[in-house]
């Protein structure tokens, strides 16, 4: 039997930057326009190989409660520098890019600020299943060549 590695990773952003749909789409492949908002937070598992590996992600979709898309994520980061455990892997995503006429900031602000910190950065659209798959293959990636992973963070932005 294959080894079975258990991985946290925990979603966060604003409301309404698409966590759930994110989330959907990596675990079910499937989008619902009319998701509701998530109230506290919700749980989830996948399981993906890695080499003669098991992963299994265990994902916490928070509710966002700001609306400040950008910003917030920086916090986030602060908060997490400070009082979060010490191996962190850090990703994050531009979702809805289907919508890119309408991007409250440039990919390009975050993909800088992205590299600044280390983190995996990939636009996405849960609608449209873009890139979904590659942000957690990115990250699978990373976690296949570290055995210190505490926790992994996906910080989303609209
Ligand atoms: N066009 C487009 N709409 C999306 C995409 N992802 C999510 N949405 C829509 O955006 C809205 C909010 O999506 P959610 O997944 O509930 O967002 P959330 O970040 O989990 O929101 P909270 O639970 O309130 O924190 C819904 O109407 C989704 O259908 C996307 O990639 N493209």
């Amino acid at each position: 039997m294959m080894a079975i590695r258990e991985l946290k990773v925990c979603l966060l952003g604003d409301t309404g930057v698409g966590k759930s749909s994110i989330v959907c789409r990596f675990v079910q492949d499937h989008f619902d326009h009319n998701i509701s908002p998530t109230i506290g937070a919700s749980f989830m598992t996948k399981t993906v190989p890695c080499g003669n590996e098991l992963h299994k992600f265990l994902i916490w979709d928070t509710a966002g409660q700001e609306r400040d898309s950008f910003h917030t994520l920086k916090k986030w980061v602060k908060e997490l520098k400070e009082h979060g455990p010490e191996n962190i892997v850090m990703a994050i995503a531009g979702n809805k890019c289907d919508l890119s006429d309408i991007r409250e900031v440039p990919m390009k602000d975050a993909k800088e600020y992205a590299e600044s910190i280390g983190a995996i950065v990939v636009e996405t659209s849960a609608k449209n299943a873009v890139n979904i798959e590659e942000l957690f293959q990115g990250i699978n990636q990373v976690c296949c060549r570290s055995d210190n992973v505490d926790l992994i963070i996906v910080l989303i932005k609209a």
